[in-house]
């Protein structure tokens, strides 16, 4: 399902209900005012992990693919993501996308968007995802990628939000309804800050586009497998294989395909493809959210990701 965006598009070529209405912009509420603590060890810290690129370059050295879950911060409480972060982290998840919640999804299907509600209704807030991360990110061995749309970046601002992200170890970034024009000023504040600014493409995306977003995209090209928003697929399409070739031709860098992935066949299939990494987050977020308490949701967790890596070479 897809709604028309009169200005600019995004890579998902999100669009909205034409409104006269200013569009409500959620805001966080801060309930403290975040600033940098300038220790020497602040100015210091560097995460102990490989960033993005690195660690899709081991990975290729050994002929592994990556697995890559997405979910939720905050559902069903921050305490449970911080548990969920470790768990998918040592049944070895190779990089964990992790999705700060936001009351305007666009791009997201009934899933993570009651997960995204869930979260808000509890309270999440960007300062208390941070905090969260600064204390589990030391202990992780794979990369964060934070997920996050456009909107709470521009609340906070840009070179803000970077040198937070970069405070607390987390070396990607996932921004969907960033419009292709608007990445530059992004780029340029994420690489000061050591932050890979990963970029998506779609089925829908014409190859001249395609081309300019591959060559912007940093850390792994993220291929949406198909139209529509997130949310588990019975099979995964074929176009996926041409799509995958389509973008090979055009560049060295990695390419991790998402959207509706959530069984072991689906991983393995786009694996034979060649993509050098799965990305699964509806089937991941529907059972920490959905389960009748934390530690259910963890262990159903555990399994999932057990048998969808291994799944994978
Ligand atoms: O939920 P799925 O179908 O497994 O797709 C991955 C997806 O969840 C994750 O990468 C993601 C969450 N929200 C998004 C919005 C746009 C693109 C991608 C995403």
């Amino acid at each position: 399902m897809s709604i028309a965006l009169k200005s600019t598009t995004s890579f998902l070529n999100l669009k909205k209900p034409e409104t006269h209405l200013p569009i409500r912009f959620p805001s966080y509420k801060s309930s403290i005012v975040s600033t940098r603590r300038l220790t020497p060890m602040a100015t210091l810290t560097t995460a102990p992990t490989l960033g993005l690129r690195d660690t899709f370059s081991n990975l290729k050295k050994q002929g592994k693919v990556a697995f890559i879950p997405y979910i939720t911060a905050g559902d069903p409480d921050l305490s449970t993501t911080a548990e969920a972060l470790k768990v998918l982290d040592s049944c070895g998840s190779d990089i964990i996308e992790l999705g700060v919640p936001y009351s305007d999804p666009l791009a997201d299907g009934p899933v993570i968007q009651a997960a995204a509600t869930r979260s808000l209704a509890r309270g999440t807030n960007f300062n208390a995802i941070t905090s969260m991360l600064k204390e589990v990110v030391p202990q992780l061995s794979c990369p964060i990628a934070l997920f996050t749309y456009y909107n709470p970046i521009l609340k906070r601002g840009i070179e803000k939000f970077m040198s937070t992200v970069q405070d607390i170890g987390v070396h990607g970034l996932v921004v969907p309804d960033v419009p292709l024009e608007e990445t530059e000023v992004l780029r340029t504040e994420a690489v000061k800050h050591n932050i890979e600014l990963v970029l998506l493409t779609t089925p829908t995306t014409p190859s001249e586009r395609m081309k300019a977003i591959v060559e912007a995209s940093e850390g792994f090209v993220y291929l949406v497998s198909s139209v529509g928003v997130t949310g588990t697929r019975a099979s995964v399409s074929n176009r996926v294989q041409t799509l995958l070739q389509d973008i090979k031709e055009v560049t060295t860098k990695p390419v991790a395909v998402g959207f509706g992935i959530s069984k072991p066949e689906h991983v393995k299939q786009i694996a034979e493809w060649g993509a050098d990494g799965v990305i699964v987050g509806s089937a991941m977020v529907k059972l920490l959210g959905e389960a009748k308490s934390p530690q259910e949701g963890l262990k159903e967790l555990e399994n999932l990701t057990k048998s969808l890596k291994s799944a994978l070479p």
